[in-house]
């Protein structure tokens, strides 16, 4: 099937964009080094205008600025482009197409008379090789003629979602644009946009299946709509932006030579892929690139390979492209908290945070940062700062690579960088005794929440030993592709905690093999509850944990602990989860006024 419409960049080689008479060209000294700024849906959603503002045009006369965006989201991620995204994908395989007897299709056009459609014809592409695409000068975006099919008396399901999407993007474009022809200009690449996608629908509806780089493409539109908002916005309050598309950063499959589409998504790939992103975007300077967080056809498919939250994923290789200095993730939370402050009301900033304790946290449900985004630039110690649109001068949360980040040295890089929030001089006591108790390791790091959860049992059906049973339970579990978050065992018994996300029929399925190992028994509505910190010389902290627990009536179905000791986990009833997520930071990770040494909580703040 087609890729979306491609639209123009000058590192593309097409002429550069209009530049309005007031337009803020970029004088940084093009030796500086980049800062790379990813702006998450919600951010990116409800604050483009504050993020052009008050965020990238007070950076650009010290820094080149990259932005990177993600797929607007309205309100919450669930509302968000990419969900809409993927539903009228299901939409448009839920709807049976006609046949025609004799050689292809029959499709409605909009003037109410039905003709035949080809298979070729259907899957035209509004981006072939043979349609014009470059951009006039003066154009924002490159202009693709529409071969779209049109649809008139029967309307397939798919078409409302992509009208709600329509009217998201062209209602944000209005309401954030104010000079006229750079409007009309982004309101008519929404419109292109909307149409291709119906094509691409329609046509995955005639033929009846979405193919995993389908499904890719078809998501990777949410990121293309936001950042042609995004450059759009930017120049409109004057700053000269570029908006690039990554979709064909990877060599084509048929690209022999290059085979980087081919083969495991490993470290080598990502290599490459970063040299190939930063040397695109470098070209874009001085002008600020606008970059679509998704990229193209990654071997075994995006969605699967890297799953959501893939933008972040796309901004560390692009800091690591580029030789960043920092790579920020711009939220609407002031960084990574003690516990989710949208649960816990008395959860503190961590000012500088692990690599390995970052990752845990995400792991097992704070999901600030995408796990494989860490990876990727902590190895080459460029560090991560989470910050939060709605306060740009909070330091926010550094990730930082220097595996000492309790050394002078770190703190002091840390200091100096961030502009500190005022704060009461209680707080600063408070914050001074804290530091203080996470110096001398006596204090974990965060407590966090996994929800939606499943424990499966499976009790050994052997009389023997039972060597052959734990490689009988995995080998099912890695057929249907389930991953295991935390597991508990004893010689003939294995608990298992699963994300409970397996539609019914696979469920069953799965359940009927396990049985083949031993009797099956299934815990839903769970959730694991996790501590997270440099745990292992803190005696007691397992105790305290559980007795908090046990204090607050909450009853603890598995219990698990990794020799690595960066987290204490168990798993509880759902509906526990916000009790005990308030419970633990109160006793875990709390100090009491007077001192540290002093009787430890529970009290409130
Ligand atoms: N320990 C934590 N620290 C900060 N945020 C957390 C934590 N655990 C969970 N969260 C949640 O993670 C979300 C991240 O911020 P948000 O701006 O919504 O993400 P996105 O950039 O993907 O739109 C917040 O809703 C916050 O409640
Ligand atoms: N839009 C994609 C990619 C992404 O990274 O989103 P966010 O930055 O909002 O987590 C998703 O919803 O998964």
């Amino acid at each position: 099937m087609s890729d979306p419409p491609s639209s123009s960049s000058s590192s593309s080689g097409t002429p550069p964009p209009r530049t309005p008479p007031n337009m803020h060209q970029n004088t940084i000294d093009p030796s500086s080094k980049w800062l790379v700024q990813k702006y998450g849906g919600t951010s990116v959603g409800k604050y483009a205008v504050k993020i052009a503002e008050d965020i990238v045009s007070r950076y650009i006369d010290q820094h080149r600025v990259a932005v990177v965006c993600s797929a607007r989201s309205g309100s919450t991620k669930a509302l968000g482009t990419t969900n809409l995204l993927l539903r009228a994908a299901s939409e448009a395989l839920r709807r049976p197409h006609k046949k025609n007897t004799n050689s292809g299709f029959v499709t409605p056009v909009t003037n109410g008379l039905f003709r035949t459609m080809s298979y070729s014809e259907t899957l035209s592409s509004p981006s072939s090789p043979s349609s014009p695409r470059s951009a006039s000068p003066g154009q924002l975006f490159s202009l693709t003629p529409l071969t779209v099919p049109q649809t008139g008396q029967t309307s397939p399901e798919f078409n409302t979602t992509v009208d709600i999407i329509r009217s998201e993007h062209l209602n944000a474009a209005r309401a954030s644009v104010s000079d006229p022809f750079l409007l009309e200009e982004l309101e008519a690449e929404i419109e292109k946009d909307c149409d291709w996608l119906r094509g691409f629908l329609f046509a995955a509806q005639v033929i009846g299946e979405i193919s995993p780089r389908s499904k890719d493409c078809i998501v990777g539109l949410g990121e293309k709509l936001s950042c042609k908002i995004m450059t759009v916005v930017l120049r409109d309050r004057g700053i000269d932006a570029e908006y690039v598309s990554l979709e064909d950063i990877i060599p084509d499959r048929d690209d022999a030579d290059s085979g980087a589409s081919e083969g495991p998504l490993d470290q080598p790939f990502y290599d490459r892929l970063a040299i190939a992103i930063g040397d695109r975007i470098s070209q874009c300077a001085p002008r600020v690139p606008v970059v679509t967080g998704f990229f193209g056809p990654v071997p075994g498919s995006l969605l699967s390979q890297v799953g959501r939250g893939y933008t972040d994923l796309l901004s560390a290789l692009l800091a690591v492209g580029l030789s960043a200095s920092e790579l920020q993730i711009w939220k609407e939370v002031d960084g990574i908290f003690t516990a989710d402050p949208r649960k816990v009301p008395t959860a503190r900033l961590i000012p500088i945070i692990s690599p390995a304790e970052a990752a845990e946290l995400t792991y097992y449900g704070s999901e600030v940062v995408h796990p494989f985004t860490m990876e990727q630039v902590i190895q080459k110690k460029i560090s991560i700062r989470i910050k939060n649109v709605e306060n740009p001068k909070g330091g926010g949360t550094v990730i930082h690579p220097d595996p000492d980040i309790d050394s002078p040295a770190v703190q002091q890089e840390i200091g100096s960088q961030s502009v500190p929030e005022p704060v009461s001089l209680a707080r600063l006591h408070e914050l001074s005794l804290v530091a203080e108790e996470h110096k001398h390791g006596r204090m974990p790091t965060a407590v966090t929440i996994k929800e939606h959860i499943m424990v499966l049992n499976v009790n050994s059906n052997r009389k023997n030993v039972s060597h052959g049973f734990f490689a009988g339970v995995f080998g099912t579990l890695d057929r249907f592709g389930v991953v295991v978050d935390l597991i508990s065992t004893s010689e003939v018994h294995v608990s298992m905690a699963i994300e409970d996300s397996l539609n019914k029929k696979l469920l069953e399925r799965l359940l009927l093999e396990l049985k083949k190992s031993g009797t099956v028994s299934v815990h839903t509505d769970m959730c694991i509850l996790s501590l997270v910190g440099k745990l292992q010389n803190m005696v007691g902290i397992a105790g305290r944990m559980f007795t908090t627990l046990a204090q607050g009536d909450v009853n603890i179905d598995m219990i698990s602990q990794g020799s690595s000791e960066i987290n204490i986990s168990c798993v509880i009833a759902g509906q526990d989860a916000v009790k005990a997520l308030n419970l633990i930071h109160q006793n875990c990770l709390q100090i009491k006024p007077e001192g540290a040494k002093g009787r430890v909580g529970p009290w409130l703040f």
